[in-house]
């Protein structure tokens, strides 16, 4: 299988089938720091990332964001002192599609 990172988001529209169970358990075992969280029955990418302060945080936010856009495929950032909460999901089909791993895929290099 290609690396995620090394994959692209593809236009994604409502109707776009959701990441079954099984591609879900291959897919996560590559991005091994995340976790899956449930939220209004939206199922989401969830990691936290730890700085040693807020210039960094928030600089690492604005990687992020600058990947977003390149993606067309955007997070929910919350940025804080010392540390950022990136959750991804698509919000076309209120779940979780392969762009998410490619983008937490890409998240995880930005932040080595
Ligand atoms: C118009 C544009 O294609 C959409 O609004 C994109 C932009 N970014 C997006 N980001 C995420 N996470 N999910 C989407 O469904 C989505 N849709």
């Amino acid at each position: 299988m290609t690396e995620l990172t090394r994959q692209q988001c593809e236009a994604c529209q409502a109707g776009a089938p959701k990441v079954s169970e099984e591609e879900l358990a291959t897919l996560i075992k590559q991005i091994p720091d995340w976790v899956v969280e449930v939220k209004n029955n939206i199922m989401q990418l969830k990691r936290i990332y730890k700085f040693k302060n807020f210039a960094e945080a928030i600089a690492f936010t604005n990687r992020v964001g600058d990947m977003a856009e390149a993606e067309n495929h955007h997070p929910a950032l919350t940025t804080e002192w010392g540390k950022v909460t990136v959750t991804w999901w698509t919000h076309k089909i209120k779940g979780l599609h392969k762009n998410d791993f490619i983008c937490a895929a890409k998240t995880d290099e930005l932040f080595r």
